[in-house]
């Protein structure tokens, strides 16, 4: 499998493109992370549609950063879409203004918010209670070694694998270097939604046979060329939002 050729983007670059997007792109951050937070949905309404009768339950996992924003614009986007998403957002940004308008959305939309890590605990192990995990935890920003409250949550997705709902990482594996892949925890994601481009990282998910989408897909040509991913730019016409690898 692997990634058939299809260039990545090293967490320095990533991080420099997203600067350069916002600087000279003339991008604002709410812009990029409603498209990659639409896309994130739509990749999963792909790959996992709900069911009619709107008792597909999602929990999100909200990381700090602008990772966690994605998820947080996904579970909007999900209620829309006929699912039933629950969020878990422990450690709320510093960036008040996004962040909390993003909180009241989903407040208007009686999106529910589990409150301690041993609620959600308690909760993925329930039978057949969620459908879907979804990991916006950390993206291409992850520095390890996973710092607290994430570290106790991470181990319990690494270690209950198996016996809970299919993960979804968003752009990352959360807890994985963004350049090598698994480190101490490994929650083995059962479909991974890159954004922009893939990272380093996507390849071993990739050799695993993972559903593996992308999306956030919003960089022009030139940008594309200037990071040598102009591969990335003719997949963007294989399909609308997001297109599976
Ligand atoms: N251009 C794009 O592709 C866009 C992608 N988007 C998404 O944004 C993330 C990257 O966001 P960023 O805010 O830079 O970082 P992270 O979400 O990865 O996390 C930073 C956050 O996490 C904390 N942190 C870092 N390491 C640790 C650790 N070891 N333990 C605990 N906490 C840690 C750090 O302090 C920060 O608070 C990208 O992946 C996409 O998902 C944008 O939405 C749109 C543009
Ligand atoms: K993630």
């Amino acid at each position: 499998m692997g990634l058939q050729g299809i260039r990545v983007l090293s967490s320095k670059l990533a991080a420099q493109l997203d600067e350069e997007l916002m600087s000279t792109g003339a991008f604002s951050i709410d812009q990029l992370m409603e498209l990659a937070g639409l896309s994130v949905a739509q990749a999963i309404y792909r790959q996992y549609p709900p069911k009619q009768d709107g008792s597909s339950k999602v929990l999100v996992l909200v990381g700090p950063g602008n990772n966690g924003g994605d998820g947080l614009v996904a579970s909007r986007h999900l209620k829309l879409w006929g699912y039933d998403p629950v969020v878990y957002y422990p450690k709320k940004s510093s960036r008040i203004d996004l962040y909390s308008r993003l909180v009241t959305q989903l407040k208007d939309m009686d999106i529910p918010e589990i409150d301690s890590v041993e609620e959600v605990k308690r909760l993925i192990k329930v039978p057949t209670l969620f459908e879907l995990i979804v990991d916006s935890l950390f993206g291409f920003s992850f520095k390890p070694p996973v710092r607290a409250p994430f570290d106790d949550l991470l181990k319990f997705l690494s270690e209950n694998h198996g016996n809970i709902a299919p993960v979804v990482s968003v752009d990352i594996p959360s807890g994985w270097d963004v350049d090598s892949g698994p480190l101490e925890y490994d929650i083995k994601p059962s479909m991974l939604i890159s954004l922009t481009a893939p990272k380093p990282c996507a390849a071993k998910f990739a050799s695993e046979g993972g559903a593996h989408y992308l999306g956030g897909r919003f960089i022009s040509p030139k940008l594309a060329e200037k990071y040598n991913i102009s591969d990335i730019t003719s997949l963007y016409k294989k399909d609308n939002l997001v297109v599976k690898l």
